[in-house]
């Protein structure tokens, strides 16, 4: 599961992933190693469930701070979001590649209006567009790769008896669509079972529906800093009424705290409403970040970048942390540290989809799981919720 960060030029999109990723604190085994420049680790934030119980955790595979959890996430800095990129415009193709790899996208877009579609420096420029532009942008390019191919395509599926979601999403596997995002497109619309009767408008409300489906997106109204309250209220306002969560960001202020922070200024936890000073800065250092309090953080309550991160994370992409552990009633792993790990899983994902992630022979010899929270035994079709701390038992191997 990765997330993008996508937007046109000069709208602060490098500002914000050098923020989201500028982290003080490293985790010796992350989940994956990050082999491209534009590839970086961030952080979801959740509550901790030692928090609510009371135990202090050793955490492994992420860091525990002030009661919440820091998960590692990887995120992509999608560069090159320019009119026409679908078509391979600009830098499109290395473009695509990344949006292909997101698994949801954020979107940032400047919400003072001071910078134009080619992202030049402009008084009136209406973000909304933007955010109707990458839709665009996105559309076009699902909707060329299906396209291509469409007539031979279509009458194929209908010849051989083929099934239409299936089929669809084999086509569509390098873009990390799935039969069953197909299948909800393709009902939500009520499209014909014979795919050779769709017009092109059918495939093009098609795409736009797989979009929503296989591409979620967060805007980043970013700047809010420098934006008046009545441009962001109608930012917030036009971004839901298009079924978007849309929050005011600050990725420069969020930039200046982690570096305060990392240089060992500043006591700051990202996402907090304030931060503490721990030693004495410059007295224009000081005066920035005073600015940083009042103009952002008792304005918006945080930067939001943080909050962007996080409601990607468990909004979006719909993913739950689950804590593995082998004895439920220390909530310990087998040399006694307390809730060493975390997993990340899709919403609906059961005790033994959460045993294949910890390890896949852990998997295969599933038997059952307990919830360490009641003792009980759960379910084969169990819901994995959020927090859960799960005990796993497989057969002995
Ligand atoms: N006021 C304000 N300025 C910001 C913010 N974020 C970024 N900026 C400024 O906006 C300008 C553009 O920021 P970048 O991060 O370079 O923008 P970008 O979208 O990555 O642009 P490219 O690198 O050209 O793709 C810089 O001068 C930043 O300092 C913010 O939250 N508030």
């Amino acid at each position: 599961m990765e997330i993008g960060v996508v937007g046109k030029p000069n709208v602060g999109k490098s500002t914000f992933f050098s923020a989201a990723t500028l982290v003080d604190v490293q985790i010796a085994n992350y989940p994956f190693t990050t082999i491209d420049a534009n590839v970086g680790v961030t952080y979801a934030i959740a509550e901790h469930p030692c928090k609510e119980l009371g135990c202090t955790p050793n955490p492994q595979n992420y860091e525990y701070r002030e009661g919440k959890s820091l998960i590692p996430i990887k995120m992509i800095d999608v560069a090159g979001l320019v009119p026409g990129a679908h078509e391979g415009r600009g830098l499109g193709n290395k473009f695509l590649d990344d949006l292909r790899m997101a698994s949801a996208l954020i979107h940032v877009v400047d919400a003072t209006g001071k910078t134009d579609a080619e992202g030049q420096p402009t008084d009136h420029h209406d973000p909304v567009e933007d955010i109707e532009f990458l839709e665009r942008e996105i559309d076009y390019w699902i909707y060329g790769i299906l396209r291509k191919n469409w007539d031979k395509f279509s009458k194929r599926i209908k010849l051989q008896h083929l099934k239409l979601a299936q089929a669809i999403a084999d086509q569509l596997t390098g873009i990390g669509v799935t039969e069953e995002d197909a299948f909800e497109a393709i009902h939500k619309l009520g499209l014909d079972n014979d795919p050779t009767k769709w017009s092109d408008e059918d495939l093009f409300n098609f795409v736009r529906e797989l979009r929503k489906v296989n591409k979620p997106i967060i805007i980043a109204a970013n700047k809010a800093d420098a934006a008046a309250d009545a441009q962001i209220e109608r930012l917030i306002k036009k971004g839901r009424s298009r079924g978007y969560i849309v929050i005011p960001t600050s990725a420069a202020a969020e930039l200046t705290l982690r570096k305060a922070a990392k240089a060992g200024f500043i006591d700051y936890v990202p996402g907090s409403s304030d931060f503490k000073i721990l030693k004495k800065m410059s007295p224009k250092q000081e005066k920035a970040l005073e600015l940083i309090r009042e103009r952002v953080l008792n304005r918006f309550g945080s930067t939001g970048v943080q909050e962007v991160i996080n409601t990607a994370t468990f909004e979006l992409l719909n993913l739950v942390p689950v804590y593995p552990v082998e004895d439920e009633h220390k909530l310990t792993d087998q040399f006694g540290n307390v809730l060493p790990h975390v997993h990340l899983l899709p919403k609906g994902s059961t005790p033994r989809d959460l045993a294949y992630k910890v390890h896949t022979d852990l998997g295969k010899t599933f038997l059952y799981a307990v919830n360490a929270r009641t003792h009980r035994r759960v379910g084969e079709d169990y819901e994995l919720q959020f927090n859960d701390i799960i005990k796993i038992v497989a057969t002995a191997r």
